[in-house]
């Protein structure tokens, strides 16, 4: 696993560590670790092609802008999705609404990714061959309500050039095919788990319309 990441290979295994270590006993969502969840999933992305790359730009765009509040000056302010929210939110909901660099802001399109890849997930685990499929119906269930025609069309003509559901068990780096689907059912819960969590910390302070 180390040995996968020090290659810069995809390990799905590192992924599901990352998003496990994020949600603490208090039930608050650390960001260094969910970030690092994103770094392993946009190197995934990256390793698909070109015909990605506009995605994964965006992906790492948002990715670098966190990584830059966590090590900046209120860097403290950032160890967690609950102290971001209260640390932006102490200005006021409309100087929060006005910024284009917030946490908070960057944040939720990330959030509204990772209901993407939760679809994806379950639905490359359920079996369907399909993978352009597959993340059709997930984008369209999750993303493509907050993307314009354009990104909507270009997401979609991207999709076709997914790799077939076989290729994709096996750039996990899992091992074996029924390990890899066995780690899928591991890694959905705790996904969900961070999302769920985030979900509910933005609707109760009126954030999950940032714009
Ligand atoms: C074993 C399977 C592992 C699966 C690994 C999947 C790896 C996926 C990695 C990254 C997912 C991409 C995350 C994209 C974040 C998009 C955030 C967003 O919505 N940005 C838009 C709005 O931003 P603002 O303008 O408001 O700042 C932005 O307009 C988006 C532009 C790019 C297009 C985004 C399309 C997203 C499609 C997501 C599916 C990715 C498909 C990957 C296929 C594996």
């Amino acid at each position: 696993m180390a040995a996968a990441a020090a290659a810069g290979a995809f390990s799905l295994r590192e992924v599901l560590e990352a998003f496990q270590r994020c949600v603490t006993e208090q039930r608050e969502v650390l960001l260094e670790p969910y970030l690092s969840g994103w770094r392993g999933l946009i190197r995934f992305l990256q390793s698909l092609g070109t015909v990605f790359s506009f995605i994964s730009k965006d992906a790492v765009a948002k990715v670098s802008l966190l990584e830059g509040h966590c090590g900046g000056r209120q860097g403290q302010q950032y160890v967690s999705l609950q102290s971001m929210v209260r640390h932006e939110l102490a200005a006021g909901p409309a100087a929060l609404r006005a910024r284009s660099d917030s946490g908070c802001r960057t944040v939720l399109r990330l959030h509204r990714a990772l209901r993407w890849l939760q679809l994806f997930l379950e639905g490359l685990r359920s079996g369907d061959s399909r993978t352009s499929v597959v993340c059709t119906d997930a984008y369209n269930a999750s993303l493509a309500a907050y993307h314009p025609w354009v990104v909507r069309k270009a997401a979609t003509v991207a999709f076709c050039a997914l790799p077939s559901r076989d290729a994709f068990l096996e750039i996990m780096n899992v091992g074996p095919r029924e390990e890899a689907v066995a780690m899928l059912g591991e890694a959905i819960p705790y996904i969900g788990d961070v999302y769920s969590i985030t979900q509910e910390l933005f609707a109760q302070h009126k954030l999950l319309d940032l714009p």
